[in-house]
């Protein structure tokens, strides 16, 4: 029996983890819940999951949930709740399905406790990797990656030597706007920016798939999961999202890993490693795949990506002002306050402000993260 908490439960990763578990209730207990502000559907999970201890954003939604739950679940609120969801139950693994960097202390906090992480919180890693890593080392903790490129690299190195790794390349659809040119990106609606080609996902990461602050973030993720050095990270377009990524050895044999795109596969792969489990998607039919297509990533077209190369090489704070920037800027495009062209102007004036913290700790990070928001939102 695996028991199991998940941060993150209403959402987009929640939920298909919810999917996984009902399907196989005799291998699953769930521990804890924690979502923002979905009231309504954390009552339905909680009385179909029976966890020991749910959680919301705040406590007047606690109270609001209350009187709905089954008796005697323990209720608790805000971050330190997401803390007590992640760290304070006999959870084994810890699903990290929240969006944000928001995500750190609790994620921290269940590495503290010894917790296994499937980690689809990318933000997290990016903001805070030689934090984490050390962490989860010093501690014993596996951190198995959640996010479709980074599990596909992940069942590539399986059993591999990291000396015979050449490069490894991360896949991109390229996004809603994949088909534009820049200049017809002026004017673009959220609605618009919100339809990914292939994925369905949470409105900020489908927003980061269109500027490719996505792949950026996946970079980073990359180098502190795998251990690679970023010129020997690379992204390609390729629209199908079949090839979800893959590994080049040193004597050039390549090993890619392909499937549907379904969610559902990898974060099992997290719940399940190193066994593999029957999941609810289709099986891939070669014969029936018309063709499957490549495209050069262009930096010019997506100067996001370029972002995140330069800030993951410059290190220190800057890969935290990128993550936090472009949280602020994506809330504030999904908000209507800012185009989606100028997504990618804020990030750059934040990126251009701002005073490098040699090696930042968790306090440091704290407040480099509120100052590249403040900053971001003040653009
Ligand atoms: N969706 C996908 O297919 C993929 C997602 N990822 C990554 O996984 C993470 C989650 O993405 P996704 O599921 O799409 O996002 P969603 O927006 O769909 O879900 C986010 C979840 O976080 C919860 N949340 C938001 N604020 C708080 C808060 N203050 N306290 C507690 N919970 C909160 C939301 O709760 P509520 O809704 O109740 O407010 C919701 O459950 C992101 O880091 C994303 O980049 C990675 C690969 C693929
Ligand atoms: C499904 C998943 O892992 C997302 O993070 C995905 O990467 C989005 O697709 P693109 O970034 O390739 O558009
Ligand atoms: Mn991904």
């Amino acid at each position: 029996m695996k028991k199991i908490s998940i941060l993150g439960s209403t959402g987009s990763i929640g939920t298909q983890t919810l999917d996984i578990i009902s399907r196989e209730p005799d291998r699953y207990s769930v521990e804890g819940l924690a979502a923002g502000s979905n009231a309504d559907l954390l009552i339905q999970q909680a009385n179909r999951f029976k966890p020991r201890t749910v959680c919301l954003a705040s406590k007047a939604l606690a109270e609001e949930v209350r009187p709905h739950l089954p008796a005697g679940t323990n209720l608790v609120y805000g971050d330190e709740g997401l803390i007590e969801v992640a760290a304070g139950t006999d959870a084994d693994t810890v699903v990290t399905a929240i969006v944000g960097s928001r995500g750190l202390p609790a994620t921290l906090a269940a590495i503290d406790a010894g917790k296994s992480i499937a980690l689809a919180n990318k933000e997290t890693l990016v903001t805070a990797g030689h934090i984490v890593m050390k962490r989860a080392a010093d501690r014993g903790v596996s951190i198995l990656p959640v996010d479709s490129e980074h599990s596909a690299i992940f069942q590539c190195l399986n059993g591999e030597r990291s000396i015979d790794v050449k490069q490894i390349t991360l896949t991109a659809s390229g996004g809603s706007f994949r088909d534009r040119t820049r200049e017809q990106l002026t004017g673009v609606t959220v609605a618009e920016a919100l339809n990914h080609p292939n994925w369905s996902m949470g409105a900020k990461v489908t927003i980061d798939s269109a500027t490719m602050a996505n792949k950026g973030l996946e970079v980073i993720e990359a180098h502190w999961l795998f251990d690679l050095p970023y010129d020997r990270i690379n992204v390609l377009i390729h629209p199908e999202s079949i090839i979800h990524s893959y590994v080049e050895f040193v004597d050039h044999s390549i090993i890619a890993q392909l499937g549907i795109p379904d969610m559902r596969v990898p974060i099992q792969y997290a719940l399940t490693y190193p066994e593999r489990r029957v999941t609810p998607t289709d099986s891939l039919n070669f014969a029936k795949l018309s063709a499957l297509h490549f495209r050069e990533m262009d930096f010019e077209r997506y100067p996001c990506l370029r972002f995140a190369y330069e800030c993951g090489i410059a290190g220190k704070s800057a890969p935290t002002v990128f993550n936090a920037a472009n949280e602020t800027a994506v809330a504030r495009f999904l908000a209507g306050e800012i185009t989606f062209l100028e997504i990618e102007s804020v990030l750059s004036a934040v990126l251009d402000r701002h005073d490098i913290v040699e090696v930042p700790d968790t306090s440091a990070i704290a407040d480099v993260d509120a100052w590249a928001r403040r900053t971001a939102a003040g653009i």
